[in-house]
């Protein structure tokens, strides 16, 4: 009743509901991929703040960017609703998941981890990585250059090998193993994941083990798998580091070592960096447990490979479907970087791309990597003059916000040019946040367009992107994908090497 009268007061409207069941029949018959063209028509009618009761639970979406810079630049709504719960078997409660103090400290801890010495030992990895892709579409397109390649897939194993690498320091091989345990585990529950989200009566755990007990046992299996991998890469880790404090008769190395960058000691050890600020660190004098650390490595590699997937290929579709664009590209990789395909591409170089980041700025615009984020709030709350209801789940449909005509002009065109700054055209922070924004923002960002710049350049200088193949439909999930895959079609470029 409470939260009725605040909605009534607020005007935000929810449309016709059922008593009692309120709006619960709307989920029967919406799917992954017409979720997206049903919430955009909701805002055209109701406007960009709208509820939906789903039996006891009050929904409310969010598409108004003026309201986003209160809530997003808030330090203290920052406690995140109850989609993410889906996640938290696997990614306990980890960085993305955590809130209050929990998230404080950890978010402090791992901060250093993007520090821009670190990222730049990265970029050799980014490269052999991709190598191995190119590698392996010499094969696929030698079979018959005339049919389009889904890239989706080569560009997932591909994020999956360079976030094993950085992340925990290991090679897991994925592109050259996809069937060994580990990866295909990540693979298996991260599919079912995002099947439970589109599942509504799936969406509880309880629930979830009620309904489909055989998916549940096959997710918690792999669950199970992804963590013992995890467990022995820290134990390993944690016994090496111990046995060099050991042999520095007691003193870490980075203290043994004369000029105190940690930093720049931490960037020189081998491309452990996530795992060895985790197991370097100490809460209140204590270092953190195996397990506390498990859920943080867990979350890079669930959020640091599925998301630059979704924006690498959603950039390859695009740039494949205006050759115009893939001119303009080419032309800048061939100024930046050299026309020697060998030469290996330097941090430096890779932050010069510069058409080509607004290139994936414009493409994550039409195709937002993560398309919804959420909150919850607990209490009555005043957003930007609203009051939004306490016990309340609140979603961010970003997807709908980065097409809004209000803010952009041309809201469905491909228009890398509005994000280059030699023709600025106004855009308000908050109407474009494919990384969120404030406090709770992306911790991997500038790690992400690092890669996906490293990954793009190399295929452009391999191949020419053609529009061969379906056209993408977008799937509305924790992470956008495509029913059809990213279809294209390649031709081998005319290549000079130096050797
Ligand atoms: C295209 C690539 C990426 C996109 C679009 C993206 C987007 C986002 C967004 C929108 C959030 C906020 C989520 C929320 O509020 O619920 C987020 C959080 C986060 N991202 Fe990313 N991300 C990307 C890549 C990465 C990478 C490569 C990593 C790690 C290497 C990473 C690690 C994280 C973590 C740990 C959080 C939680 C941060 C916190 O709550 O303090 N992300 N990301």
């Amino acid at each position: 009743k409470h939260r009725n009268a605040v909605l009534r007061k607020s005007n935000i409207y929810g449309g016709l509901h059922l008593p009692l069941i309120g709006r619960a029949l709307h989920l029967i018959g919406s799917n992954s991929e017409n979720s997206i063209q049903r919430i955009r028509q909701v805002v055209e009618e109701q406007g960009k703040t709208f509820y939906s009761w789903v039996l006891h639970q009050l929904v409310i979406f969010c598409a108004d960017p003026k309201i986003l810079e209160t809530l997003l630049s808030s330090t203290v709504h920052i406690t995140k609703n109850n989609v993410y719960d889906m996640l938290s078997l696997w990614l306990g409660d980890g960085l993305l998941l955590s809130t209050g103090k929990k998230w404080h400290t950890r978010r402090k801890i791992i901060t250093p981890s993007f520090h821009f010495k670190i990222l730049e030992e990265f970029v050799e990895i980014f490269d052999r990585q991709t190598n191995i892709m190119i590698e392996k579409l010499k094969k696929e397109v030698k079979k018959d250059p005339q049919s389009p390649v889904d890239m989706f897939p080569l560009v997932c194993l591909t994020a999956l090998d360079i976030i094993a690498e950085t992340a925990m320091g290991v090679q897991v091989n994925a592109q050259l193993n996809p069937d060994i345990g580990y990866v295909k585990s990540v693979k298996i529950v991260t599919q079912i994941i995002s099947k439970r989200l589109r599942t509504p009566l799936w969406r509880t755990d309880g629930l979830f083990k009620i309904f489909a007990p055989f998916v549940y046992r096959q997710m918690m299996k792999n669950i199970n798998e992804m963590q013992e991998f995890t467990k022995s890469v820290i134990e390993a880790r944690r016994q090496k580091l111990e046995a060099l404090i050991a042999e520095n008769n007691g003193m870490d190395v980075k203290e043994s070592n004369a000029d105190n960058d940690d930093v720049e000691k931490i960037g020189s050890k081998k491309h452990m960096a996530l795992l060895d600020i985790l197991l370097r660190a100490t809460v209140e004098g204590k270092p953190l447990s195996n397990e506390d650390i498990r859920e943080e490595v867990e979350t890079f590699m669930f959020e640091g490979h599925d998301t630059t997937t979704s924006g690498t290929s959603f950039a390859l579709y695009l740039i494949s479907r205006h050759p115009e664009v893939q001119k303009k590209i080419v032309g800048e990789i061939s100024e930046v970087l050299g026309d020697d395909i060998t030469h290996m591409p330097t941090y430096k170089e890779l932050q010069n791309l510069r058409y080509m980041e607004c290139v994936i700025k414009e493409s994550m615009r039409l195709y937002p990597a993560v398309p919804i984020i959420g909150r919850y709030f607990e209490e009555d709350t005043d957003l930007n003059g609203v009051t939004i209801p306490g016990n309340c789940h609140f979603n961010i449909p970003l997807f709908v916000v980065f097409r809004d005509p209000e803010y952009f002009k041309e809201p469905n065109e491909f228009k890398p040019e509005r994000f280059y700054d030699e023709k600025p055209e106004d855009i308000f922070p908050f109407a474009y946040t494919p990384f969120s924004a404030g406090p709770r923002n992306c911790i991997g960002q500038r790690y992400a367009m690092l890669e996906m710049k490293s990954v793009i350049s190399k295929i452009l200088r391999h191949y020419e992107l053609l529009p061969l193949g379906p056209e993408v439909v977008p799937s509305l999930s924790l992470i956008l994908r495509s029913t059809t895959g990213m279809q294209m079609g390649l031709k081998p470029r005319n290549i000079v090497t130096s050797l």
